[in-house]
């Protein structure tokens, strides 16, 4: 059987997987265009000898509820790719019926946090449920419940009193608000300087610009990539990062969606707590940042949605959005039935 040696992601964000056959010790590149679906054989023997070291968590749902018991789980989900369909346009990414279905019920039984690198507003009106709780901008943009904050080492500053979309008094913390003149010049100028490439789309996610390239033709993705660049020069208090066909400009501060998720647990009341257990599901690099925070505190499921065999902190795996939906459905399934236990005893 064939082994995964590597995997890991091209200049341009797009995932390759490095494979080592034993047989002919040859390696073969696989390029993976953002799958959906395993492309061939190859691939399908590769991923599931991944699957060996990132369990399926539907599989593996009754073990890892059992370790669950007793404790308090908190959900947090990313949007596109985990709880939407990957598609050409990001404006077209709607989440379905049933998968916010899904997700509604999910959060009538545990605390649940979208964190998205999308602008808060544009995930709220996706997603329309009044009772998860919303970060855009990769966690740099978050509407957090009034509550005291226990642990929070400095960042009362970047707070402000606000009301929710359903009319609720809540907590509105953006640590890179200064930024914000900079981020809508730096907007002006990708848009200038790479309107010459055909195809490309930058959208203004707030605290953070994308400049997606999935409907830029291959042979013009170096050239887009050199005319960003060109731009994040300019702007030594930014950076350039990668997603899924998409390269982002945003502020160099020490937050991400790690720190979201930290800040999240913090406010909902979780932050010291030893029997919390959070779930984070996400599918693209910047997930990987809220994979690292759990297994670095010891606690929680850090699951990736991935089609393809990656390079991953996350300790479970699930295929694609529709496998992310029958997980929630489980857990909300497992919680009803917990519950309704409990009550006979
Ligand atoms: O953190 P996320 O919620 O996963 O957001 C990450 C980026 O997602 C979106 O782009 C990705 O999905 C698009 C729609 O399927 C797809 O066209 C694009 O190629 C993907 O990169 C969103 O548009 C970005 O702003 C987010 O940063």
């Amino acid at each position: 059987m064939e082994s995964i040696s590597k995997a890991r992601c091209d200049e341009n964000g797009d995932w390759l997987t490095v494979v080592k056959s034993p047989a002919t010790t040859n390696l073969q590149l696989t390029k993976g265009s953002d799958p959906t679906t395993p492309k061939d054989n190859t691939l399908d023997i590769n991923y599931i000898a991944w699957t060996i070291k990132y369990p399926s968590a539907l599989r593996a749902f009754d073990q890892m509820m059992n370790a669950a018991k007793g404790k308090r789980i908190v959900v947090f989900l990313d949007y596109d790719g985990t709880i939407s369909p990957i598609v050409a346009d990001p404006d077209q990414a709607f989440m379905t019926d049933a998968m916010r279905s899904a997700v509604g019920e999910v959060a009538r039984h545990f605390p649940t946090a979208i964190i998205s690198g999308r602008c808060r507003d544009k995930v709220y009106k996706f997603v329309q449920l009044a009772n998860v709780y919303y970060a855009g901008s990769h966690g740099m943009d978050i509407m957090a419940p009034l509550q005291p904050i226990i642990r929070n080492g400095g960042l009362n500053k970047f707070q402000t009193r606000s009301v929710d979309e359903n009319g609720r008094e809540a907590v509105l913390f953006q640590p890179a608000k200064e930024f914000l003149p900079t981020i809508q010049e730096i907007f002006r100028v990708l848009q200038e300087r790479t309107k010459v490439v055909h195809g490309v789309m930058i959208e203004n996610n707030k605290f953070c610009l994308s400049v997606h390239f999935r409907r830029v033709s291959h042979e013009d993705w170096n050239k887009l990539e050199e005319l960003v660049k060109s731009v994040a020069v300019q702007y030594p208090q930014f950076c350039l990062t990668r997603g899924r066909k998409v390269m982002e400009i945003r502020p160099s501060i020490k937050w991400d969606k790690g720190h979201a998720l930290e800040y999240l647990l913090d406010t909902l009341g979780y932050g010291n707590s030893t029997d919390v257990l959070p779930l984070y599901i996400g599918d693209d690099l910047t997930d990987e940042d809220a994979f690292q925070v759990l297994q670095r505190r010891g606690q929680g499921y850090p699951i990736i949605v991935s089609s393809i065999p990656k390079d991953t902190k996350a300790s479970y795996s699930l295929r694609d959005p529709s496998e992310v939906m029958a997980f929630l459905l489980c857990l909300a399934r497992w919680k009803r039935n917990s519950s309704s236990n409990s009550l006979q005893l």
